[in-house]
């Protein structure tokens, strides 16, 4: 259940970090669309941790159409040690607008194994697909990306983390 437990590092975001890493991602596919303005039609974001680089990028690059695309992903298991993820759509961007995905920037917050993004793209081959970080599974995945870190690293986002007291290292308890 705990996707977390078996990796060896943890890479912690902090809200300033993911919006500096955001901005930089915005900036490297300014101008990178089609055609020669190399202008985006739109902005889709991978719920749910998609949606806020995909609202900074948005911002960043003056995109006002933004749409979403729900993938849930899960892990299946023939009976067998060796576990497949599997991913599916529980809701679709507007058809109209997305076409086979030219011009459209489709953002999420990471590519891990790929599986999600392999799904994506296969409905949208023609689409810029850009994550923040990247892990190397999933990396052939991903046309831009800023930060790649090892596998064997859990990546920690603001957004499942919270403050909390730590006990002095040499307090009496
Ligand atoms: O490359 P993959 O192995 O497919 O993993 C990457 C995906 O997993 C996480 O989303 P998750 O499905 O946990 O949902 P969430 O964004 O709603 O938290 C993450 O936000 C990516 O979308
Ligand atoms: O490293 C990760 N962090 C947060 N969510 C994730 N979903 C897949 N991999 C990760
Ligand atoms: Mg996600």
């Amino acid at each position: 259940m705990d996707n977390r437990l078996p990796h060896e590092k943890g890479f912690h975001v902090s809200w300033d970090q993911l919006h500096r890493d955001a901005r930089a991602l915005a900036w490297r596919l300014q101008g990178q669309g089609p055609g020669e303005a190399g202008a985006w039609r739109a902005v889709v974001a991978i719920t749910r941790g998609g949606m806020a680089p995909a609202m900074i990028v948005a911002r960043e690059l003056d995109i006002r159409t933004v749409d979403t695309i729900s993938v849930k992903s899960y892990h299946s298991s023939g009976g067998k040690a060796d576990e497949r993820r599997e991913a599916e759509v529980l809701k679709s961007p507007d058809a109209a607008l997305m076409g086979e995905g030219e011009g459209i920037l489709i953002i999420d917050d990471l590519v891990d194994s790929g599986k999600t993004l392999e799904l994506v793209r296969s409905l949208y081959p023609k689409a810029h697909v850009a994550t923040v970080y990247a892990k190397p599974k999933g990396r052939p995945q991903v046309e831009t990306f800023i930060t790649e870190v090892s596998q064997d690293t859990w990546i920690f986002f603001p957004w499942d983390m919270a403050l909390q007291y730590v006990k002095p290292y040499r307090g009496d308890d």
